[in-house]
């Protein structure tokens, strides 16, 4: 095991490269479970929640390989085999396999998932279309059990817009008999990915990226080659950083309408952002910071996912900002850290207040999740001194390569095994 370590406060200049989405690739390859032939896609991201579904699909007998950010699945060999424990608890999105396996097998026992631990998160929303479609869901000692006799499309209404059961009834009706329609359907990118790869595959999908998606089911789905978008929430991340210590930093591989709503935030505070066709380029300017005040909201609103990234920032701005999250209301797990580095910050219900700008100093500090880790990286490149991250496996569940991609805009960050004690520490963590 290993952390990282950040020696803040210097200047950042230089390209930075986007890698292809997380919250995309771990739909994307459960998909793969539906077709009938080979499925390649372009542009994995190399991230630990992409390896640990490569191999959950090797575990139910797919044909896989990731090599160079290129995954080829063949589904041919697959059975419904059992998935109740290990690995699915490593990631949120092993529930998309509930989804696939349904829709090709008819029935699935696959464990409750892990992911990051953001407060309650049920999966309600999910088994009730599943139910809405024939099958009879039961949960048995924390697996889900899902069987049906036939899955017949269904008119679902989500009563919460849920990205994951968005897609997870997607991937079970693709193969239904009979039309499906999802009423108050996410409309996040990750979501028009995954109809696009479904939709390559031989699928008939409507209206996905609107909040009512048709799909009509077909018998059978076959192979095809894919290309992934670029990860909205790892180029916010960096534009984050850039507006804090940006001299001169274009984040590439980017489409800008993904990010716009960070994008007029940072504006907002007084940041330069100049977005391109593909790039947006960013420098912190010269005039101090200016508070804002944020509420995440469902696509196209702020994601959840950049809301702890950016409170970083705001401890730079000047005067008094409110970051409130309407998804996870307890989404605040990184600011007890921040507090350590120096941070004035108070949480009152689901919203932060930061008092700024203050100093932030170096400091061991440990990442309790995936995005309260990439927000103490941001910290990690503002403070004063040297910042010691633990925990960075989170981290790695998101950001791949993320430490020689930093090194490449001057951030001077590198990795050193943990001590024993701090092995301990993490080891008692995780009991
Ligand atoms: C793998 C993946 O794509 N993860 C993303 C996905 O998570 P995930 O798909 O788990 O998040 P959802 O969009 O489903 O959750 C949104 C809200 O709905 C609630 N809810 C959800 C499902 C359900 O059955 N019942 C229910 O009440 C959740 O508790 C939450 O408050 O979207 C989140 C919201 O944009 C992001 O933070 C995660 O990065
Ligand atoms: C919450 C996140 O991930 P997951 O849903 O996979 O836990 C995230 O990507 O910020």
């Amino acid at each position: 095991m290993e952390k990282l370590l950040i020696e803040g406060g210097h200047r950042l200049n230089g390209t930075i490269q986007v890698s292809g989405a997380k919250n995309s690739a771990v739909a994307l390859i459960p998909a793969a479970i539906l077709a009938n032939s080979t499925v390649t896609i372009d542009q994995l991201p190399d991230i630990s929640d992409v390896r640990h579904l490569c191999e959950l699909l090797e575990e139910i007998g797919g044909k896989v390989d990731f090599t160079d950010n290129v995954l080829t699945v063949d589904p041919s060999h697959m059975i419904s085999m059992p998935l109740p424990n290990g690995r699915v608890k490593k990631l949120r999105a092993s529930y998309y396999i509930m989804g696939a396996m349904l829709g090709r097998f008819k029935k699935a026992v696959v464990g409750l998932p892990g992911g990051c631990n953001l407060g309650p998160r049920p999966i309600d929303q999910h088994i009730k279309g599943f139910e809405a479609m024939g099958a009879t869901v039961t949960n048995e000692q924390g697996a889900i059990y899902l069987r049906a006799d036939e899955l017949r499309g269904a008119r679902i209404y989500l009563d919460v817009v849920s990205v994951g059961a968005t897609i997870n009834i997607m991937l079970a009706a693709v193969l239904a008999k009979g039309q499906t329609v999802i009423e108050n359907a996410a409309k996040e990118p990750e979501i028009i990915d995954v109809a696009t790869l479904l939709s390559s595959m031989g699928a008939r999908i409507k209206g996905a990226g609107t909040d009512v998606i048709r799909i009509d089911g077909v018998k059978e789905l076959h192979g095809c080659r894919h290309s992934i978008i670029p990860d909205r929430i790892e180029a916010g991340t960096f534009m984050v950083m850039a507006a804090a210590m940006g001299e001169h930093v274009i984040v590439d591989n980017v489409i800008p309408q993904h990010v716009e709503s960070l994008t007029a935030k940072l504006r907002e505070m007084g940041v330069v952002v100049n977005v391109k066709d593909e790039q947006i380029e960013i420098s912190r300017g010269k005039l101090p910071l200016k508070k804002v005040d944020v509420k995440t909201l469902v696509h196209p609103g702020f994601p959840t996912d950049l809301q702890q990234p950016l409170s970083v920032l705001l401890t730079q701005a000047k005067g008094s900002s409110i970051v409130t999250d309407t998804i996870y209301g307890a989404r605040f797990k990184h600011v007890d850290e921040l507090r350590r580095m120096g941070a004035d910050i108070k949480v009152e219900s689901s919203s932060a207040i930061i008092d700024g700008p203050t100093p932030l100093q170096g400091a061991k500090v440990k990442a309790s999740e995936l995005r309260a880790g990439a927000a103490l990286v941001v910290a990690g490149i503002i403070a004063n001194g040297v910042t010691e991250i633990t925990g960075v496996e989170h981290i790695y569940r998101g950001y791949s390569h993320l430490v020689e991609k930093l090194q490449g805009i001057g951030v001077k960050i590198w990795t050193e095994d943990l001590e024993v004690d701090e092995e301990e520490n993490m080891s008692i963590d995780q009991l």
